[in-house]
């Protein structure tokens, strides 16, 4: 049987962990207790028999209607049938030292016969637990884990799957809670379905309404920044770059990763979003995880983490697992953990001095560990490296590696001057001219009237569009507004646009991957930043309709089909559509002032109208 079309799937989640619910009332992904666990719910990538928990009708289904209740996480699936219509009301409350999985069966008109089949298979499909009745339902254990289903439901147990058969009618709740626990520890108590629903509904209307954003589209940024929360894990602050391992790049493709890992390449950008919508609380966790995750050699910085910092994350293969739509291999872990990706450094510098700018309360000694990575980009920076997109071919001198090694020193300087920092600016002032007369003597084709993937080369590259973003050039520059028309020429076809041409070998795998969602939103900052604003709108409202019904993005679109690829819903490609809604709130010469300042353009507002934090004396080792 054909998987579900990504789009449609929806997530829940409860800030430890995520689950995948599909338009047909399947949930097919979820791993306990936390995001980069092993699923006890795989159908997503394999079958029904690899776990899943169906809730839906027992008789053909007419029509689906999905939303968000609006401003939460809590999805609302409306099943209409011959004789009646349906609710199914998913969520994931927020954990109160356990984690309940909550489905609410709610008769909205006439009477429908529902059906109801639990598969429940740890460790990505390929342990069967053993099942026993309890008081209210069943319990199911395998090794460290435990599942606690409570339903007023009659339940048969069929070829060790768990299922119902009922009718529901108008005005009546069905509540149906799973409950995961350590099989070691004491079952978690019954709770009150109704309750838990209520206070996850406050939860998440209390979080959306601080976000500050009051101008246009305001429902897809908050919608962006919810799924931006639900990718955060609570206790430490750290982000995921996507809730999903393995959905394709490439339709039946090899181009299958684990993205359940905190990138900071990543995790900065989301932040900046956050930033930029006034979520500062999260920006600050995320700066402790930061800060925790890269203690210790510069040199042995990653550049992914586990949600708790831990470095080891190894990648192996799932054999078991035929992979979504049978793309094999399913990988679990990232080998891009040990890569040499020199952008990072830029992007870290670039986030602590906005966070800085946005009145993140200070800490002693985020500038003490800059100062540290900053030395060790001095001497490394002139190495080839896998670059922003992780390419698994040789390593090679990338230009937007060098614009973000000039970006960590331009905003090092900027730290110390406006925040009474202590640093070698003379050094690093010319560590910039230097970095920057390289890119743009080697990094630029005259011929190609663009800047180029590598120095030296002639392949476009659409992370070069954040050029004018990053302060390298102003928009006006005529390299930049070349740049800008090469990649929508060359790299784009409608609402998409490619990260680089794959058939170049660059990457080192097969040829063909879908358009990467973030880097249309890029040429729409691009498109608006030097000026071809009705372009860039135009634009704009295409790659917006790139949603699903219910406002989620994966990390890549298939040219052919239209149909979402590669891991969901994905952080990166939120995170971008956010900036770009501020890129296109700015006014003209707002976006002119700042380019040629060599500020960020949307951050210049966000900092805006609130207190920076307060500058350090200037005296040798103070740090904010
Ligand atoms: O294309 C090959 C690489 O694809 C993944 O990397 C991509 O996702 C990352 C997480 O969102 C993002 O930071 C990076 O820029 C993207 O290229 C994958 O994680 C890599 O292992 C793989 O080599």
């Amino acid at each position: 049987m054909p998987s579900q079309p990504i789009e449609d799937y929806a997530v829940i989640g409860d800030c430890h962990t995520a689950a995948l619910v599909g338009r047909n009332g399947s949930i097919d992904w979820l791993c306990l207790p936390r995001f980069d666990s092993p699923a006890c719910f795989a159908a997503l990538l394999g079958g029904p028999e690899h776990g899943r928990w169906l809730v839906a009708p027992a008789v053909p289904i007419l029509g689906v209607k999905r939303r968000y209740r609006p401003g939460t996480l809590i999805l609302e699936t409306e099943f209409e049938t011959d004789s009646g219509v349906v609710r199914v009301v998913d969520c994931m409350p927020i954990r109160n030292g356990r984690s309940d999985l909550l489905r609410m069966i709610i008769g909205v008109r006439g009477r429908v016969p529902m059906q109801m089949e639990l598969v429940m298979r740890l460790d990505y499909g390929s342990i069967v637990p053993w099942v026993r009745r309890t008081e209210g339902g069943l319990l199911a254990t395998a090794g460290p884990d435990s599942l606690l289903l409570q339903t007023p439901l009659p339940l048969t147990g069929r070829h060790m799957r768990t299922r119902s058969e009922f009718e529901v009618t108008r005005g009546e709740r069905i509540p149906l809670n799973l409950a995961h626990c350590a099989s070691h520890l004491p079952l978690p108590q019954p709770q009150d379905p109704e309750a838990l629903l209520a206070s996850t509904e406050k939860f998440w209307r209390d979080w959306s309404r601080r976000c500050s954003h009051r101008g246009p589209h305001r429902e897809a940024v908050v919608r962006s920044l919810l799924t931006l929360k639900a990718l955060t894990y609570l206790p430490t602050g750290g982000i995921v770059a996507a809730a999903t391992t393995s959905l394709p790049e490439q339709p039946g493709g090899v181009r299958n990763w684990d993205y359940r890992y905190c990138w900071l390449r990543d995790a900065t950008f989301t932040l900046n979003a956050l930033l930029l919508a006034g979520h500062t609380e999260e920006a600050e966790a995320w700066r402790e995880w930061l800060l925790r995750a890269i203690a210790g050699r510069p040199g042995d910085l990653q550049t992914l983490y586990s949600v708790t910092g831990e470095r080891r994350v190894d990648e192996y293969e799932l054999d078991w697992l035929p992979g979504y739509n049978g793309a094999a291999p399913v990988r679990v872990g990232n080998a891009a953990a040990r890569q040499l990706q020199l952008d990072i450094y830029g992007e870290l510098m670039d986030t602590l001095h906005l966070a800085r700018h946005a009145g993140v309360p200070p800490q002693p000694h985020a500038w003490s560990i800059q100062r540290t990575l900053l030395d060790y980009l001095e001497r490394r920076w002139e190495e080839p490296d896998e670059g922003i997109w992780e390419i698994r071919g040789p390593r090679r001198q990338f230009t937007h590696s060098k614009i973000m090694a000039w970006v960590a020193f331009d905003r090092a300087i900027k730290s110390v001057e406006q925040f009474g920092l202590d640093g070698p600016v003379d050094r690093w002032r010319e560590l910039c001219a230097e970095i920057h007369a390289r890119v743009c003597k080697e990094g630029f084709n005259r011929r190609r009237n663009s800047f180029v993937q590598c120095l030296g080369g002639t392949a476009l590259d659409a992370s070069l569009l954040l050029i004018p973003q990053l302060g390298f050039l102003p928009a006006e520059d005529p390299r930049v507004q070349g740049t800008v028309e090469a990649v929508r020429r060359e790299l784009s076809r409608g609402a998409l646009v490619w990260r680089y041409q794959t058939r170049t070998g660059v990457d080192n795998l097969p040829p063909g991957e879908g358009g990467f969602v973030p880097c249309s939103f890029w040429l729409v900052d691009g498109l608006a930043l030097v000026g071809r604003r009705k372009e860039a709108q135009a634009l704009f409202k295409k790659v917006l309709a790139l949603c699903n019904d219910v406002g989620l993005l994966s990390e890549e679109i298939d040219p052919d089909t239209g149909h979402m690829l590669g891991n969901f819903p994905q952080a990166f490609s939120h995170m971008a559509l956010v900036n770009t809604v501020r890129v296109l709130g700015l006014s003209r010469e707002r976006m002119a002032q700042t380019s040629r300042k060599g500020e960020r353009p949307a951050a210049a507002t966000a900092a805006r109208g609130r207190r920076p934090a307060r500058p350090a004396a200037r005296k040798a080792g103070s740090s904010p």
